[in-house]
């Protein structure tokens, strides 16, 4: 079934005299329990595709429908309420407050929804578990590693039990271990049931998802479908792509 659903969707910057037409075209969609991985050249539109679909910004033309609601024309607070209920969102930087130790990070989503601390609690301890953070809960940003931030963002980003976790290059800021860390742990959270749509300039990032959309001025250039095959033949198809998309560039 499908969750979410992009029909001709264009986005154009005007900035004085400057028009960018960052999305010319992009229709898509995206399955419940999908894993999708967008990538794309520097400048290709893929962040702008994102806050479109995440309501952090509209689209000029074409629709959006996400969980069975046209998001195009929704007011600013009826998208903020949206954002809270439906998305998760995890960045390259993490984005966890330095002064709030970890379980109010996470916890922060939910204080904004008024949710009592006791239901709180009770979210967390299962997800804890799973992301195995439960021993990194009461201490604060500054004392742990970038690859535990990253799982602390996770949890902040899926205790809403969102429909849709939105990823913005969540490798990107990580070692390798860490990396192949992570990618292991979106792998367990989609097979778990969560839908997970990743912006990612690693083709081996892309390799964990079951699709991946490939960006080239601002259309849908490709798609490539993981489906039976092992991970590490997915990977060099990707990387293939990238080589195409690269080389057609300069006219190879
Ligand atoms: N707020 C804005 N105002 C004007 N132009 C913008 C704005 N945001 C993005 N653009 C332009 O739209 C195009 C697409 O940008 P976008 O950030 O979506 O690309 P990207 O694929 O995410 O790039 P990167 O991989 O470098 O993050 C670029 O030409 C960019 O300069």
């Amino acid at each position: 079934m499908k969750l979410l659903k992009l029909e001709h969707v264009q986005k154009v910057f005007i900035e004085g005299k400057n028009r960018v037409e960052a999305l010319h075209d992009i229709s898509l969609t995206v399955e419940r329990e999908e894993y999708v991985a967008i990538m794309g050249e520097s400048g290709a539109g893929k962040t702008t595709l994102l806050n479109i679909m995440a309501t952090l910004d509209r689209p000029s033309s074409g629709q959006i429908e996400l969980n069975g609601q046209n998001l195009e024309k929704m007011k600013e607070n009826q998208a903020a309420r949206f954002r809270r209920q439906y998305l998760g969102f995890v960045f390259q930087n993490f984005n966890l407050l330095d002064t709030f130790n970890n379980r109010d990070n996470i916890f922060l989503p939910l204080v904004l929804a008024e949710m009592p601390y006791l239901k709180m609690q009770q979210r967390l301890e299962p997800l804890a578990q799973q992301l195995k953070i439960t021993e990194l809960l009461d201490r604060f940003p500054a004392e742990i590693s970038g690859g535990q931030r990253q799982r602390i963002a996770v949890a902040r980003a899926m205790i809403t039990q969102p429909k849709l976790l939105l990823a913005d290059e969540p490798t990107g800021a990580l070692d390798s271990k860490n990396t192949l860390s992570l990618l292991n742990l979106f792998a367990e959270i989609n097979l778990s049931g969560q839908t997970i749509l990743m912006v990612t300039h690693s083709a081996l990032a892309a390799s964990y998802s079951q699709r991946t959309l490939f960006i080239k001025d601002g259309v849908i250039f490709h798609e490539l479908y993981r489906g039976a095959q092992p991970r590490t033949v997915y990977l060099q198809k990707i990387t293939n792509s990238l080589t195409a998309l690269t080389s057609e560039k300069v006219g190879h």
